[in-house]
This record gives C-alpha cells, structure tokens and sequence, in this order.
C-alpha cells in the first residue's frame, strides 16, 4: 500500500515561557530564568512547516492547549474568580503557576504514539496519547491531547483512539519521541521499535542513577497491545542509562529513523551491539537497512544534547533521497558540522540538509523533531482527515496574521501575574479553533 508521512506540528501557544520545570533536560534547566518571547516562538515553528511544505510534504498543525489550566489549580486548592486564582497562585507559588502557564504542548513528539495501519492486525491507525506523568507540568496535556487528535482524525472507519495510559509512574510514556519505525517505505509494513529508559517491575534491567527514565518497558509494551502490532511488528530495546544521565532525556535526542535508515549515537542504547543486531533481524522489508552509528570521537554525546542533532527529522522528499531537517545549533557546532557533511558525501540515503532557526523552542530542548507527530497515511486515510489541519499557503498566511495579532513578544516571571494574559490567550485559542475548525475542544469552551 502507498502511504507519506504527514508531519504535524505543535503550534507554539501563547504562553510559551523558560520555567526551568523539566529535570534531566539540560536546555530547560538552563534557560530557566531567561525572557521568552511567544510570538517569534509561534513564527520560528510556522517557517518550518512552510518549508516543509514548499519541498512537496505533507504538513499538518496540531493546536496548542489552553493555559492558565485553571481547572488544575482549582483542584489544587486555588478558589475564586479566574482573576483571584491567578493572584493567589502567583503569590503562594509562582513556579506552580508558570507550570500551569506552559505551552510545553508544542512538542507533539510527546503527544502520542501512533501505529499506520501498515502495522497493525485490524489495518486501522491507531492513537494513544501519552501520560506525560514524569513531569507534573507535562501531565496536564493528554486530555486535551485526545480531545484534540479525535477532532483531527475523526473518522472511526479509519482511526482508534486510546485512552492514555494509567497515570502513575509504572506506565510513564512519553509518545513517539520513544518510538522508531523502520521500513521500506512509509506505507510498507514497519518495524516498530520502542525505546523504554527502564522497567518498573524488573529491577535486573539497569537504570540511570542521576536523572529520571521517562519512558518505561510497561508502558511500551502495553502501547504495543493496544495497537494491536503483529508480533513481528515490534521491538522492544533499552536506552542507554548513561546516555539519560548526561541529558539524553527522550529517544529522540540521540537517534532518529526513517525508512531504511536508523541513524544513531553508538552510545545510544543499552548492548549496543545486540541492540542492532536485533533490529537487522527484526527488520521486515527487502530494502538494505541503513544503520549510521555516530562515533563519540566525532559527535560526543555532549555535542549531540546541545546541538541536538539527532533531534533533526529525517524526511523522504519525494525524489525518493532523504534530507535531514536540523536546527542551527548543528551548524554552528564545528564537529557536529563537520560529521554532517561527512554523513552527506557517504554512501547512504541521506543527501541534504537544512538547517532551521528554533532557537526559541530549542532553549526548552525541544527540536525539530520534538516539534512534530509523524502519521503515515494511506491515501484514502490521508483524505479522512480533517481538511482544515492541513497545512497550505493560505493557512501559512492566515495564522501568521492570526499570531501577530495575538501574541506577545515577551513574556519574564512578572507577566504571569497579569490576569490579561489569560483572556488573550484564551481568545487567541477561541480563534484558532475556528481557523482549524476543531470544534469545541478547551474546557473553557465546553
Ligand atoms: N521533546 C522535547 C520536550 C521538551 C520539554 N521541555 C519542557 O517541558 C521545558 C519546560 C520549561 O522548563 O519551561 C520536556 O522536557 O518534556
């Protein structure tokens, strides 16, 4: 069956802002008291999708969700108008309200994991959101994560949804930025490879020892039943806890597949060696299977964390050769510039590259690839699809105009005070649930 992959990105919200909220992600930690500026945020990720689509790709746009959570700080005890909550909460505990203020959503990697039907035994696509439990900031996201997919791909002929996993610890899952898939081509049937960071019940698997595994092997496996994979269609391989311990804190910072084409740190999982002997095993097509291995003497795992160059998207262009997406930091970083161009004049698919301006996004450790949720469609599910998630120039032009009009050029620790933000940022979502016609899916529209 012919199938693309439709890249749908996080629109950044409103809010975006540096709270330093998420441990073991270098970037956060270190950009936690630093001025954000929303509007050139929202921007940065709009001229990616346009060049995404100028290339012939298929784009789609995932809404931001609506912050201030204020119903999350009611239940925390916060009572009054929305304007008395906003008060109270910013004097008692302002980095609580920065947590309910974050517009960590725009990283629809995280969002959900997702099966092309390719893969699975009722040839359906399947969908489950992530918890998100790691981080309490990132938590508040899988409700308005379903509400919104259901309003994105509603069409039960074609699409499952999943209720997200339990929200506890045990079955912490973090989406597809845990989550590989290999295979001839984007409609062929995969190899779905889920990375776990540990397990909850077996305590003979290693864990890191300084900063936390957000995805664990439960939560994986029980993705992978709920999608109801073949079993020849998945594969269950540990990271590296070393890696998480040096701010490795999701897959997608140390590897990246598409097609046939796995590129990798050699330090990336966990008996490396096996690790990819069981891929080249387990891998279904009849293409050769492409696995680059990064050298720590040419990309250390430091470079890889602040350059973030396996967080770039590996994306067929429709000539048939690969272009690695990268955010600038990888140009200016002299070795991880120099590899780039040595991984270009090798014999592999992968021969261009472009470097992107995300500096915004990527100062939370978010890039390109954190940016977007991968979905291969069939043609016949490509046309289920809501039309109006789908990016086109109009749309480009439409929210450019709908983003200056609504959002701010910076925000720091005292604006959050301001309970004006809230209203803006409420009819700023208001709006674009109409541009993107999603229906009714904030609680302050239900
Ligand atoms: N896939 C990239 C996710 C980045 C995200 N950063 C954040 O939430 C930082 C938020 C802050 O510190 O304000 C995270 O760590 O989950």
């Amino acid at each position: 069956m012919h199938a693309v992959e439709v890249n749908f990105d996080g629109l950044v919200g409103p809010t975006h802002n540096y709270a330093g909220l998420s441990y073991g992600n270098v970037a956060s930690l270190s950009h936690a008291t630093a001025h954000s500026n929303p509007r050139e945020a929202v921007l940065q990720g709009l001229e990616k999708m346009k060049a995404m689509h100028a290339l012939g790709l298929a784009q789609g746009i995932f809404a931001p969700h609506a912050r201030p959570d204020i119903n999350v700080l009611k239940r925390l005890g916060f009572s009054g108008s929305d304007n008395q909550i906003i008060a109270k909460a910013y004097k008692t505990d302002p980095i609580l309200l920065r947590a309910c203020y974050s517009a960590s959503a725009m990283w629809t990697a995280n969002a959900a994991t997702v099966s092309p039907s390719a893969d699975t035994l009722d040839g359906k696509v399947h969908f489950t959101a992530a918890n998100l439990n790691n981080k309490f900031h990132r938590s508040l996201e899988p409700t308005t994560t379903s509400a919104l997919l259901g309003a994105m791909f509603n069409d039960p002929h074609y699409f499952t949804h999943h209720p997200h996993l339990p929200e506890q610890g045990f079955f912490g899952d973090e989406g597809a930025a845990n989550h590989n898939r290999l295979s001839d081509h984007h409609g062929a049937n995969g190899l779905e490879i889920f990375v776990f960071g540990a397990s909850s019940f077996n305590n003979e698997l290693p864990k890191p020892t300084k900063f936390p595994a957000r995805q664990t092997l439960e939560a994986s496996h029980a993705i992978a039943r709920l999608h109801q994979l073949k079993n020849e269609n998945q594969l269950f391989i540990q990271q590296n806890p070393e890696v998480i311990d040096q701010g490795v804190f999701h897959n997608d910072v140390i590897a990246v597949a598409n097609g046939n084409v796995l590129l990798c740190h050699e330090q990336a999982f966990l008996n490396q060696a096996t690790a990819i002997k069981q891929i080249k095993n387990n891998y279904l097509g009849g293409l050769p299977l492409h696995i680059i291995e990064v050298p720590s003497n040419k990309v250390s795992v430091s470079d890889a964390v602040s350059s973030y160059l396996f967080n770039s998207q590996l994306i067929t262009l429709p000539s048939g050769a690969m272009l690695l997406v990268a955010p600038q930091e990888c140009q200016r970083n002299k070795a991880v510039n120099n590899y780039i161009n040595e991984l270009l004049a090798d014999e592999n698919p992968i021969e261009q590259v472009r470097f992107f301006d995300l500096r915004q996004s990527m100062q939370n450790g978010g890039g390109p690839a954190c940016l977007r949720l991968r979905v291969a469609l069939t043609e016949a599910e490509l046309a289920a699809v809501n039309p109006a998630v789908r990016f086109t120039e109009e749309k480009y032009t439409q929210l450019v105009t709908w983003a200056n009009t609504h959002y701010r050029d910076s925000l720091s620790s005292d604006d959050f005070a301001d309970p004006q933000l809230l209203i803006e940022s409420y009819q700023a979502l208001d709006q674009l649930t109409q541009i993107l016609n999603l229906g009714s899916v904030y609680p302050f529209q239900l």
